[in-house]
């Protein structure tokens, strides 16, 4: 790997364009960054890490005016920067890309650029001129452009440029990125690193927040690593080690996770054969099969957009098939996701911000949703609070969810706590206690809600819909035969069929760790494992078999052995199947 970063500008030699003093900022009892000071220098990338919930996101949110430090004041190119004003911090030239783009894709890159930019009745005036100005920045940091192109029509790499393209036209100077690569292809990762070298050779300063320790290197000149609110370490990049890093993260080493093929691969418990779904759909299936085992893991790699979506929303009750066959067991899979969920497919959405969560609603409802109406938290029309509760104060403790508890907004907690929520959800079958019916149920007027009001509120959740039947969690006659074992987890409540899109997209190292190690111990306790993860290091670490998504079509599941990373490569990019047997 060739290094991006040009020789790091020496201390003192390049003027300070960033100064951070003491910056704290609370909510409630949490302090989210606490008394931190830091500076940027023109020409510099200083990376920003941190564990999850370590305070990266508020820190910069500050930055960008929308939020209010509690204490500390910001300096920006010398000048004290007025808070809670992100109009002012873009006038004195910071930039932010965000991890999820803001941008309108029914209207053109130009468009998109100029949006906030300029009152609407100027755009028509000033086109010509404005087309000119960003083709000439485009030409300056190496971005190629086309400003008529739809915005829905591009690529994640190419949404992403138009952000960084926004940015600058709007004369940043300060570009603050909030784990760009976490959606880009390697390649398209690739690309931003030359477009960010580029960058800083023009003397822009770069703020980079990533979990990907090894790029994280790579990239920046710098690092700051702040851990519960606090910075604890800053070092030059060079001559620091991932393995420090982690250690500065979390306190303790971390190991990687390692690869642990299955030991016991059971009988077929899902089946496609020769499926696709509907054309004109930009992400589709193109005549896939595939057969899913219980205590096996088949990890499916792929550049995103490549119908990746399209199969884990089938498997999910989301989509239907327009060709061929689906089998969960020995019937065809029902288009019901509340049947799905309620009869052990348990499934980790890749967009945890769409469908993951319910960010109005509290941890605990959202720890439930998706089991609402079974025995374990509802009785009749009242939902076991108490039961509810319990069982998410379990989750938040079994997958470290951190931020605030069961009773916590869930939009309150970091975005990689979020995402161990969902997790949680999926993947923690409830306790004995909480399936027993003599349990205390929560009546009017003492401690419950009705089922149907907090059912109304998880409504916009999950394209699942929550209103299952009251489906016991047990073998329903129905559901998938294929033996004892997914049967005994079903009974037990813990999924069968696991279904995880993107399972660690925006975790920290040791939060990968910690749910990687969870879809292999549901796997050697019998459930069928489907990773789809763009992520290399993921599928080659998780596979027992591999397979690889291209325009909609997959190869030939085949043991993770036969695979290379070159091999996964070539067929990534539609050569053959691209294994190497
Ligand atoms: N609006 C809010 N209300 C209450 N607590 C909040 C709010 N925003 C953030 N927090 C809390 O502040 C802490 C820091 O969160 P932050 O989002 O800054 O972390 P992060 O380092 O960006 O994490 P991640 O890597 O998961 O994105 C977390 O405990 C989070 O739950």
């Amino acid at each position: 790997m060739a290094a991006v970063n040009p020789a790091p500008p020496a201390p003192g030699e390049r003027p300070t364009v960033l100064r951070l003093d003491g910056i704290t900022k609370r909510f409630g009892a949490l302090v989210a960054n606490d008394g931190i000071s830091l500076t940027l220098r023109e020409g510099e990338v200083l990376a920003l890490l941190g564990e999850n919930g370590a305070g990266k996101s508020t820190l910069v949110s500050i930055l960008f005016g929308h939020y209010v430090a509690d204490e500390g004041q910001i300096e920006v190119f010398g000048q004290p920067l007025p808070p809670g004003n992100p109009r002012a911090a873009l006038a004195a030239g910071i930039g932010m890309v965000h991890q999820h783009f803001t941008l309108a894709d029914n209207l053109s890159v130009l468009d998109n650029v100029l949006m906030g930019t300029e009152p609407l009745w100027r755009w028509r005036s000033r086109r010509a001129e404005a087309r000119a100005r960003l083709l000439a920045v485009a030409g300056r940091f190496g971005l190629p452009v086309v400003p008529d192109a739809l915005v829905g029509s591009l690529s994640v790499g190419e949404r992403q440029r138009v952000e960084i393209l926004k940015a600058l036209y709007r004369g940043a100077r300060i570009l603050i990125l909030d784990e760009p690569t976490a959606v880009l292809t390697p390649q398209e990762s690739e690309g931003l690193f030359d477009t960010l070298s580029q960058m800083v050779a023009q003397g822009l300063s770069i703020i980079f927040i990533s979990h990907k320790l090894a790029e994280v290197l790579r990239v920046s000149h710098r690092v700051a690593v702040l851990r519960q609110g606090r910075l604890v370490a800053e070092a030059p990049a060079a001559g620091t080690t991932p393995a420090q890093l982690a250690q500065w993260m979390v306190g303790h080493a971390v190991a990687a996770p390692e690869r642990h093929p299955s030991q016991r691969v059971g009988e077929v418990v899902c089946e496609l054969a020769g499926v696709s779904t509907p054309a004109g759909v930009r992400d589709r299936l193109d005549n896939v099969s595939l057969r899913l085992h219980a205590g096996e893991i088949v990890a499916v790699a792929g550049v995103s957009g490549n119908g990746q979506v399209a199969l884990a929303e089938l498997l999910c009750g989301v989509r239907s098939a327009s060709e061929g066959d689906v089998r969960l067991g020995d019937q065809g899979l029902p288009a019901s996701p509340a049947w799905l969920v309620a009869h052990g497919v348990a499934r980790i959405p890749e967009d945890r911000h769409a469908v993951g969560v319910v960010g109005d609603l509290p941890v605990w409802e959202n720890a439930v949703s998706e089991r609402l109406r079974t025995p374990a938290f509802s009785r009749g029309p009242w939902v076991r609070r108490d039961a509810a509760r319990r069982h998410a104060q379990r989750v938040i403790d079994a997958f470290d969810v951190r931020g605030g508890g069961p009773l916590a907004a869930a939009r309150s907690l970091s975005g990689g706590n979020m995402q161990k929520l969902i997790l949680g959800r999926a993947l923690m079958a409830p306790e004995a206690d909480e399936t027993m019916n003599e349990d205390p149920v929560a009546q009017p007027g003492s401690a419950g809600e009705p089922v149907t009001w907090v059912d109304s509120r998880l409504r916009g959740n999950v394209g699942v819909g929550v209103s299952a039947p009251n489906a016991a969690v047990a073998c329903a006659p129905s559901a998938p035969s294929g033996g004892s074992e997914p049967c005994q987890q079903r009974n037990r409540g813990a999924p069968f069929l696991i279904v995880a899109h993107q399972p660690t997209w925006g975790l920290d190292i040791g939060a990968v760790a910690y749910v990687q190690q969870q879809l292999i111990a549901a796997r050697d306790a019998g459930a069928a494992v489907l990773v789809i993860s763009d992520d290399l290091e993921e599928v080659m670490t998780l596979g027992d078999r591999i397979a690889v998504m291209h325009h909609g079509r997959l190869t030939q599941a085949l043991p993770a052995e036969v695979w290379t990373r070159e091999s996964i490569g070539l067929a990534m990019a539609g050569h053959g199947s691209g294994h190497a047997a």
